[in-house]
């Protein structure tokens, strides 16, 4: 098939030495199979965002609520807003290392994607894993000294933090 308006093309690409391990402290997450090279992009994610007060309510009250980012958007008066991102792929999949995260992203807003890259070699094993940001929501599996917070408003929308 031809494609006619490859400007508006977003090349997906995955690394394809991964596998998703249940039972971890963490619930799912993502590991290696094989050692993956520094700068490597290890997924490319559509994202859906979501503005809408209603519908970002309504995720407030599901387990979905989990999942989402923040995402920062610029409203038609020119005011910035954090609303929710649903991130398709990977993307709501790698859980969260304080310490030691080996996994970067980008977002590109106005293609709606966020391309994860690999900060480090990350060695055959290992849990690929990304920063939430400073304030957690659930008590941390690597830090037991870490104490359930229940947080602000912005951090009880979401748990995963890009800016
Ligand atoms: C985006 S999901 C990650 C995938 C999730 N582990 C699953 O099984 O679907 C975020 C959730 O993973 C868990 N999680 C992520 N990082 C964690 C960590 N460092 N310690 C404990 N739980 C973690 C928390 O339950 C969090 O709400």
């Amino acid at each position: 098939m031809v494609l006619e308006s490859a400007g508006s093309q977003v090349s997906l690409q995955r690394c394809a030495d991964l596998v998703i391990l249940s039972d971890t402290p963490k619930g799912r997450g993502v590991f290696a199979t094989k050692h993956i090279p520094s700068r490597t992009i290890i997924d490319v994610c559509p994202v859906l965002v979501v503005e809408a007060e209603a519908d970002l309510k309504l995720i407030e009250r599901t387990c979905l609520n989990h999942y989402t980012y923040n995402w920062s958007i610029v409203d038609p008066k020119g005011h910035r807003r954090v609303v929710q991102a649903v991130v398709f792929g990977l993307g709501s999949m790698f859980n969260h290392s304080r310490e030691d995260q080996n996994v970067g992203w980008e977002r590109d807003a106005e293609r709606g994607i966020i391309t994860y890259r690999a900060l480090r070699l990350i060695k055959a094993g290992e849990e690929l894993c990304i920063s939430y940001g400073g304030r957690l929501t659930f008590v941390d599996a690597d830090d037991n000294s870490t104490t359930y917070n229940e947080g602000d408003g912005i951090e009880q929308l979401n748990q995963i933090q890009l800016d």
